[in-house]
């Protein structure tokens, strides 16, 4: 099982805060020479012997670099380096350069073209203003690329882009991946990213005040079946249909159910007739919404997959009324466009990046923040859902999924999320974790479920998705 603690992100300014603590107890000249072997190392596993350009910043970044040539060049390989500028005297980064004998070349992209390969130490968690023109040329005349802890021009904090980038094919970070190594759209200009152990102290880890998290399992626990279960305690799901889109309350209805609820039931009111046709496990009411939340068991309710704005209208406020937990989604997300506040009471929303526009405006280039700050604004969890879906708490906490497929990317999809999540709150847990679990689950299904499914297809995976998480949380 994956602890907590190994699934952290820092983001660069936390790595900061970790180099400083660290630097009473490990030399932060040993740490970079375990970067630097360690880029060596996976260079050499990565690629044949080749000649080799290292790019050198001034910081550390280009310190890894200048430990990673020496080590290439022990090695029998063809490797010489160019300096952005010459490293801060007396730091850890100058050292390096000092311990470097062999050949340096211009910073140029007529070098550049030349490498067969071009290793990327020019900045790394430093970051903090757009590269050069200078910079942008160089990197872009390399053939193939191999990034030291974060490629130059990809924000570590939010993976944002901060000028026109050639891909990298590998890069090799150290300690922890941050989160613009799981944040779109630098993630896919990164290439294959190795995180190396470079003797950092797991106690100092600990130690930092880093509220991100790579969405996995040991982040959270989803609850197992017990000889004593039964259907309560796997938990009741309640979801409210419409009369316009049956099918995207059938496609939630049934998530849920085939996530492990014990009980899933559908308000259709004067629907009923309709979805009585549909599967026979699904339960289908027709009283009137006050009557059925008389039923204090039914805490956990669905809202909006399938419901006009009006619907939501006329449900969602009595649905909070009446103090249940509510997922919000779809329909009950354009009911708040531009009012986010009309959701405050709801447990967690739902929204794709388009209802999330809607909802709070543009996020611009840090999603990060900006699905924290919605999180923080409306007291509840929110999932912005993309590729690179992220969960946020209104205390701060975020995770980030990677566990995905393009295969989810398609219609119906987010339906069938919204009731795998209802069945983690039914099963009782916390909505944070409720919500990583749900979209950890959902992402496996998708991941099992080959080659260009439809949304009906991950049903049948959502089962053994959940004991996967529930096998790997162990
Ligand atoms: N996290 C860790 O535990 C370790 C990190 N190390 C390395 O240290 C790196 C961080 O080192 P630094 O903090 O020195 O930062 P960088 O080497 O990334 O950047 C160095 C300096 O460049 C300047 N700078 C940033 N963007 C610029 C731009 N666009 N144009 C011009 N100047 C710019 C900054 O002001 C900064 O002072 C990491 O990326 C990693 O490679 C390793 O050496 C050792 C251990
Ligand atoms: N490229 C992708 N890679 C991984 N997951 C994706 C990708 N695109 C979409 N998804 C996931 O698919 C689901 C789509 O949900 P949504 O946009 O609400 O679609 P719909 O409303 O049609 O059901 C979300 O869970 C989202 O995270
Ligand atoms: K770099």
């Amino acid at each position: 099982m994956m602890h907590q603690r190994q699934l952290l992100l820092p983001s660069p300014s936390e790595c900061g805060e970790l180099d400083k603590r660290a630097a009473s107890i490990v030399p932060v000249s040993r740490l970079m020479e375990n970067a630097g072997r360690a880029v060596a190392r996976a260079v050499r596993q990565h690629a044949a012997p080749c000649r080799v350009l290292v790019l050198c910043g001034p910081g550390n970044n280009g310190g890894d670099g200048y430990v990673a040539a020496r080590h290439l060049m022990q090695a029998g390989w063809s490797v010489t380096v160019a300096a952005l500028a010459p490293p801060r005297a007396g730091g850890p980064a100058a050292e390096a350069a000092e311990k470097w004998t062999g050949p340096v070349v211009p910073f140029s992209a007529s070098e550049a073209g030349r490498a067969d390969i071009v290793i990327d130490a020019v900045f790394g968690a430093g970051q903090n203003r757009p590269p050069s023109a200078q910079i942008v040329t160089v990197l872009a005349a390399a053939r193939r690329i191999i990034a030291v802890d974060m490629l130059t021009g990809v924000d570590g904090a939010t993976g944002a882009l901060l000028c026109d980038l050639p891909a990298a094919e590998m890069t090799v970070t150290f300690v922890r991946l941050k989160p613009g190594h799981l944040l779109y759209p630098g993630r896919q200009y990164l290439g294959e990213v190795i995180c190396a152990d470079i003797g950092m102290p797991e106690a100092l880890i600990a130690e930092i005040s880093c509220l991100t998290w790579r969405n996995e399992p040991g982040l959270w626990r989803v609850p197992e079946m017990t000889a004593e279960s039964h259907k309560y305690t796997r938990g009741v799901v309640s979801l409210c249909a419409g009369a316009s889109m049956p099918g995207a309350a059938r496609l939630s209805a049934a998530g849920a159910r085939a996530s492990g609820a014990g009980l899933v039931r559908i308000s259709a009111g004067a629907q009923a007739a309709a979805f009585r046709l549909g599967p026979p496990g699904l339960i289908v009411d027709a009283e009137p919404l006050s009557e059925l939340l008389e039923d204090e068991r039914r805490k956990v309710w669905i809202c909006g997959p399938g419901l006009t704005t009006d619907e939501v209208g006329e449900v969602l406020p009595m649905l909070l009324d009446a103090a249940r937990t509510v997922v919000a989604d779809a329909g009950a997300l354009g009911w708040a466009a531009g009012k986010p506040e009309k959701l405050k009471g709801v447990a967690a929303i739902t929204p794709h990046l388009g209802e999330f526009t809607r909802l709070f405006g543009k996020p611009g280039s840090d999603r990060l923040g900006a699905a924290r700050e919605a999180a923080h604004l409306l007291g509840t969890v929110v999932v912005l859902k993309g590729p690179d879906t992220i969960v946020a708490a209104p205390d701060g906490r975020a995770a980030i999924n990677a566990h995905a497929s393009p295969a989810l990317a398609t219609a119906g999809s987010g339906d069938t999320l919204s009731g795998v999540i209802g069945t983690m709150l039914a099963a009782g847990m916390t909505t944070w974790d409720g919500c990583c679990a749900g979209v950890w689950i959902h992402g496996e299904a998708g991941l099992r479920s080959g080659a260009w499914p439809i949304a009906e297809n991950f049903d049948q995976h959502l089962g053994a998705a959940r004991d996967a998480a529930i096998q790997l949380g162990k």
